[in-house]
């Protein structure tokens, strides 16, 4: 479970997250909110990826300011552009590089690789170069790369903005059927409908906590 304990987020002098405290123990969370109400930054504080300027953020009890690398085996991170995410030439190396670093054994770096190759149709695009993917096997690749890892939480920024309507519906399936819990922030609302809550922001603060089914209306109604 996460934890958010009066949490405010400051860059300088401008506060983009206010006394925000919420546990987060749901499987499917959605974060909404307009351009610029804090839904990155948030997302960011659930792994340490930012710090808070006050107040605490404990993923399982872990605090994020003193636990930082515990807290992101736990809670991995994909971004709206996976090109920040891939960072190696070619597929296979991209996806050996974080199990790389958390000491798995070649065999098992082996098989969880064949494992989510063959999960997301991609096997023969094994010894591919990473940055001729499309969009959406690109985004694909960037799941992929968190989830060989196991973490137990993924947070995504809007992992389908940058896609079109086929791809979107890839990732969104993709996200459908792990087994993990998400924390996803997201303009695209249908993306959302099935998930358990949704948490509205606006100018950092949180004024919607519901189910998609009362919050989205409520939201379209805030934008309108
Ligand atoms: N590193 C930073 N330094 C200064 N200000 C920042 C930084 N990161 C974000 N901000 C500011 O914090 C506010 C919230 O940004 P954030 O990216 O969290 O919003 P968002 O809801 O994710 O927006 P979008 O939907 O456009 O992605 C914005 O005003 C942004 O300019």
């Amino acid at each position: 479970m996460i934890d958010i304990r009066d949490v405010s987020l400051s860059f300088d002098t401008r506060t983009v997250l206010r006394g925000i405290s919420l546990s987060l123990t749901e499987r499917r969370i959605a974060i909404l909110g307009a351009n610029g109400s804090g839904k990155s930054s948030f997302a960011r504080l659930l792994n340490g990826l930012l710090l808070p300027s006050r107040g605490q953020v404990l993923v399982d009890g872990l605090d994020t300011r003193k636990d930082g690398k515990a807290v992101r085996r736990k809670v991995g991170f994909v971004f709206q552009n996976p090109d920040n995410q891939i960072v190696f030439p070619v597929v296979e190396e991209d996806l050996a590089f974080g199990m790389k670093n958390l000491d798995f054994s070649k065999d098992e770096i082996r098989r969880k690789t064949d494992e989510i190759l063959a999960r997301y149709d991609m096997t023969d695009l094994r010894d591919y170069p990473a940055h001729l993917l499309s969009g959406g096997q690109k985004q694909l690749l960037a799941i992929s790369g968190v989830l060989v890892m196991e973490p137990e939480v993924i947070v995504m920024d809007e992992p389908t903005t940058l896609l079109d309507l086929r791809n979107t519906r890839r990732v969104a399936a993709a996200i459908d059927a792990l087994d993990q819990r998400v924390i996803l922030a997201t303009h695209d609302l249908r993306l959302i409908e099935r998930f358990d809550r949704a948490l509205v922001f606006d100018e950092g603060r949180v004024v919607i906590d519901d189910t998609p089914a009362a919050a989205i209306p409520a939201y379209e109604q805030m934008m309108a």
